[in-house]
């Protein structure tokens, strides 16, 4: 289990995280989403114990990973900009990593090495950008820690390279309760991948979310209706977005998709439907209730 209590991480005058509290669950994958300089990185690179927290504190299984390498060692962080030593090839990063972590799995390695298509032997600098992801994933999952950490992975890698990370991720996860804490700017991406989503603004958690009790507890509804009924005919409904077009009404409505069809169908649409949302849709809908205009925060 991960917790961050009033977590703070200032440089000069820039508090990057100010006194953020959540906790995230283990085996759980968990999304950080935010605009450019909300504290993604800064948590991360915290969690990691690379940064010394300014103020309370940030911990694994209830320790804190700061000049810890007992708890430093069940952590690998995929960077923005992933470390290899210079001039080594995903051969040499594997021998300096199974030296530095003891769970290092040398058969997961080489399956691993199975998957991609990089060459183990050349040297990584000369890789583009998405096969150096793809050697630091590599190093990262054979390295088999309780916590992966990753910051805009998904950055230079192409859709089955996406895909094959999120299939490798979710087994880990499954098989032996790996947590993860992905950063990353598009929702979209998130959506078929994490099971919690954090929103990050201006060094604040402002939302946080199980995405299923997210996504069930909400929908979205289309219907025509002839003659349209007066707005408070749907009084009895919990409705969050109204757009309407001549005969057609839009609706996104808080509860489950039979009580909303229920009470939709008792004022005698012409045609109803309940449409599913996309994550990207639930987020702003549930900010804007909370008061915050996502467009601003995420763009
Ligand atoms: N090493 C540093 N020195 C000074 N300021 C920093 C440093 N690292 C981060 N900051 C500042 O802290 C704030 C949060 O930055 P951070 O990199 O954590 O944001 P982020 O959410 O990861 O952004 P992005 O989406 O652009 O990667 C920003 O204002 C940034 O300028």
């Amino acid at each position: 289990m991960i917790e961050a209590k009033k977590l703070t991480k200032k440089f000069g005058t820039t508090a990057a995280l100010d006194e953020i509290s959540f906790s995230i669950g283990s085996g759980s994958v968990f999304g950080l989403v935010g605009s450019n300089g909300a504290g993604k990185s800064t948590f991360l690179r915290t969690l990691a114990g690379i940064y010394k927290p300014g103020g309370g504190e940030v911990l694994l299984d209830g320790a804190a990973p700061f000049e810890n390498s007992e708890v430093k060692s069940q952590i690998f962080f995929i960077s923005d900009f992933p470390y290899f030593l210079p001039q080594a090839s995903l051969k040499e990063m594997a021998a300096f990593y199974s030296r530095l972590y003891p769970s290092w799995s040398q058969k997961r390695f080489e399956e691993l090495c199975g998957m991609f298509p990089i060459d183990s032997k050349s040297k990584i600098v000369n890789m583009s950008k998405g096969m150096q992801r793809q050697a630091a994933i590599i190093c990262a999952i054979a390295t088999q820690p309780r916590c992966l950490l990753m910051d805009e992975v998904f950055d230079g890698l192409d859709p089955v390279m996406r895909q094959l990370l999120k299939r490798i991720v979710s087994g880990e996860v499954a098989q032996r309760e790996m947590t993860v804490v992905i950063a990353s700017h598009n929702l979209r991406e998130l959506e078929d991948f994490c099971d919690h989503v954090g929103l990050f603004h201006k060094g604040g958690v402002v939302f946080e979310r199980d995405l299923d009790e997210l996504k069930l507890g909400i929908s979205k509804v289309q219907a025509v209706f002839k003659p349209m009924p007066e707005l408070s005919a749907f009084a009895p409904l919990e409705i969050i977005k109204t757009e309407m077009h001549g005969s057609l009404i839009n609706l996104v409505i808080r509860g489950t998709k039979d009580e909303i069809l229920e009470k939709i169908n008792g004022l005698n649409p012409v045609f109803a439907e309940v449409l599913p949302l996309t994550l990207e849709e639930v987020f702003i809908s549930e900010m804007e209730v909370a008061g915050y205009d996502l467009e601003n925060i995420l763009n």
